[in-house]
């Protein structure tokens, strides 16, 4: 709990918050895993809001997946973990978020996705970005590194490690994924003011 509180004033203070090892190694192992075996059914990401149909590999050239909890219910450890965290958030931080959604992401070598922000203009209900990443050996110089761009213009890069979890307000933080030289796996999601069904009446 210690660790939440000190991660919630990270968010509050600087927008964002980077976490090392964010999963534990079991969890880790079983999305890692679930996630290998979705591979076959990714498709190209798009940009832009609800079945977001705009697909332009200039942008971004990631393929995703997209997580449902009844479907998904072999990732409950996960799907409980997501649900703890939502709470914390509506406890410190005020928030009113009541629900989410997340995809698998597979940026494979050449990938990248432009500088951008996670709030769409026609659907604003997308209160804090949580990306995890997938990747168990990553080097220096694979690339993919998410750049993050502060307040003041300056930016500075993450590395896809292993378990590490970033968080981020998604309306406030503009961020980029430099181009992977081999494949990035991650697990990137939107805590929710309301469920994305909602959005598409509130959109
Ligand atoms: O994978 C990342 O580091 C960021 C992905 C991202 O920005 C997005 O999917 O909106
Ligand atoms: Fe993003």
């Amino acid at each position: 709990m210690e660790d939440w509180l000190s991660w919630m004033d990270d968010i509050s203070n600087k927008d964002y918050v980077i976490i090392d090892h964010f999963l534990r190694e079991d969890l880790y192992t079983e999305i890692k895993s679930f996630f290998l075996g979705q591979l076959p059914a990714f498709t190209l990401a798009g940009i832009g809001a609800l079945e977001e149909h705009q697909i332009n590999t200039k942008v971004r050239g990631d393929f995703t997946y997209w997580l449902d909890r009844k479907r998904d219910a072999n990732l409950e450890a996960y799907w409980s973990l997501l649900d703890e965290t939502m709470h914390i958030f509506n406890r410190y931080c005020y928030l009113s978020l009541s629900g989410y959604e997340f995809h698998l992401a597979h940026y494979p070598s050449g990938g990248h996705y432009d500088k951008h922000l996670d709030q769409f203009e026609s659907r604003n209900n997308r209160m804090i970005s949580m990306i995890i990443y997938l990747n168990d050996a990553w080097q220096p110089g694979d690339g993919g590194e998410l750049e993050i761009f502060e307040k003041d213009g300056s930016s500075f890069l993450v590395e896809p490690l292993a378990a590490r979890c970033v968080m981020f307000k998604s309306a406030e933080v503009p961020h980029a994924v430099l181009e992977a030289h081999k494949s990035r796996f991650s697990l990137t999601g939107w805590l929710l003011y309301q469920p994305s069904a909602m959005g598409k009446f509130f959109g």
